[in-house]
């Protein structure tokens, strides 16, 4: 930036005593000009000053304005791979696009490799993320012994044993499976309707072989920032391998896995970056220790065949509403802690309860259960049960997914 020029000399006045009226007239003449002079000057900077002042302005206002735009407009992920003299080199998550870009004053000691941060359509970087534990944290339910065991489930036997098979016993005879030369299935999938035991499934399997059981719904994966969904797949086996053995259960895999589309949308583009880095997690499972994957969905039908694959989620797995038989144990189950008095008969009751998902009859349980409850009674009786039973029916539309009030068809 040029420097102002310094201001102009203050003009002096010399007036001698032995000068003659004439010539002090004359003196006192030339100082009143030469003041004048002066004073055009400084007035005409006066007048660019205040030009310049406007410009400024001008510029403040347009920073404040692309300042604004850039906090709401949408940031890209990635993670700074490299600080070299010439600026960062970073890489952006879902396409791998790596770039070199300048980082401001403001960042330049905050930057480190590894770092994740948020950059604009001009790879510029904005901001710093948090450190990624916290976006882990956010998206994974990670439980190290979940207290879920085969015993609480009830109704679907079948399926029971055959999640046994495909994900306990790799886990518990891996060295047999190697001996005899056998691959394990490498994910597992449950497809049925709500609220049929297929988290509890997962959970029991995770406490029966003293894994960590880590779990990720398919909805938080598509949810994130672009360039996210992948990065937390990434994530999501890398904290698996950390705690093997380690059961993943990737709940509503149908947010990620659903067939292809026409529309082209970008959001369509991610969610199928993030399903990509699924399948190539899969594809690169062997070379992974004690970790089994399981994952559910209510929309089987919805599903790319992409991940049906062998050697992805090759063992299907349909977990029903239970039968008659099936609903009378969730109903003891379900009522195990609480007093039920003589005249409930659960087989009858499980007769009349046809459609009912697992959870919609631990809710009938909770309901007869509060209906005691509000009568001041320690017992709960049939009355209570044909109360909740009412109840729930006549309940929202919705709530209910047994036949008839839910929307699901499956
Ligand atoms: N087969 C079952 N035996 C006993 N309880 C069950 C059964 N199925 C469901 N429940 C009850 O319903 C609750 C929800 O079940 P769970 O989360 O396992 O269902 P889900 O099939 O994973 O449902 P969603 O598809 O909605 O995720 C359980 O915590 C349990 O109380």
């Amino acid at each position: 930036m040029s420097r102002s020029p310094s201001l102009p000399d203050r003009p002096r006045l010399d007036l001698d005593p032995d000068m003659s009226e004439a010539e002090r007239l004359e003196a006192l003449r030339q100082h009143f000009t030469r003041l004048v002079q002066v004073n055009d000057e400084l007035d005409d900077r006066l007048d660019r000053a205040e030009a310049r002042g406007d410009d400024l302005q001008g510029e403040v206002d347009e920073l404040k304005r692309r300042n604004e735009a850039l906090k709401t407009s949408s940031l890209y992920i990635a993670t700074v791979e490299e600080l070299t003299a010439d600026g960062a080199v970073i890489k952006q998550h879902g396409n791998n696009q790596e770039v070199l870009t300048d980082v401001s004053s403001r960042l330049e000691d905050e930057l480190d490799p590894g770092d994740r941060v948020a950059i604009n359509d001009s790879f510029s970087v904005q901001t710093v993320l948090d450190d990624e534990t916290d976006a882990r944290a956010q998206a994974m339910e990670v439980d190290a012994s979940p207290e879920v065991t085969y015993d609480d489930i009830g109704g679907i036997d079948d399926q029971v044993r055959e999640v046994r098979e495909a994900v306990e016993a790799p886990l518990v005879n891996a060295e047999q499976f190697r001996a005899v030369g056998v691959e394990p299935p490498s994910g597992v999938l449950l497809h049925g309707p709500p609220g049929t035991g297929k988290t509890m499934l997962a959970k029991a399997v995770a406490n029966e072989t003293d894994a960590t059981f880590i779990k990720m719904a398919g909805s938080e994966l598509v949810r994130k920032f672009i360039g996210e969904g992948a990065r937390l797949v990434r994530d999501l086996f890398d904290l698996a391998s950390e705690r093997e053995p380690a059961v993943i259960f990737i709940d509503e895999i149908d947010a990620v896995a659903a067939k292809r589309t026409d529309s082209k949308t970008s959001g369509d583009a991610e969610v199928q970056r993030t399903m990509m880095q699924l399948l190539s997690e899969m594809d690169g499972f062997d070379e992974r220790g004690e970790i089994r994957i399981i994952a559910a969905t209510n929309r089987f039908d919805m599903l790319d065949e992409a991940i049906l694959r062998p050697g992805r989620f090759d063992r299907l797995i349909e977990v029903p509403k239970p039968a008659v038989g099936g609903r009378e144990r969730i109903l003891d189950i379900h009522t195990d802690d609480m007093t039920v008095d003589d005249d409930v008969a659960f087989a009858d009751l499980a007769e009349g309860l046809d459609g009912y998902s697992g959870a919609d009859i631990a809710a009938l349980c909770t309901e007869a259960g509060m209906f005691a409850i509000r009568d001041e009674r320690t017992t709960v009786t049939r009355q209570d049960f044909e109360d909740a039973r009412d109840k729930v029916e006549a309940g929202d539309e919705g709530a209910v997914t047994h036949d008839g009030f839910g929307a699901y068809q499956y």
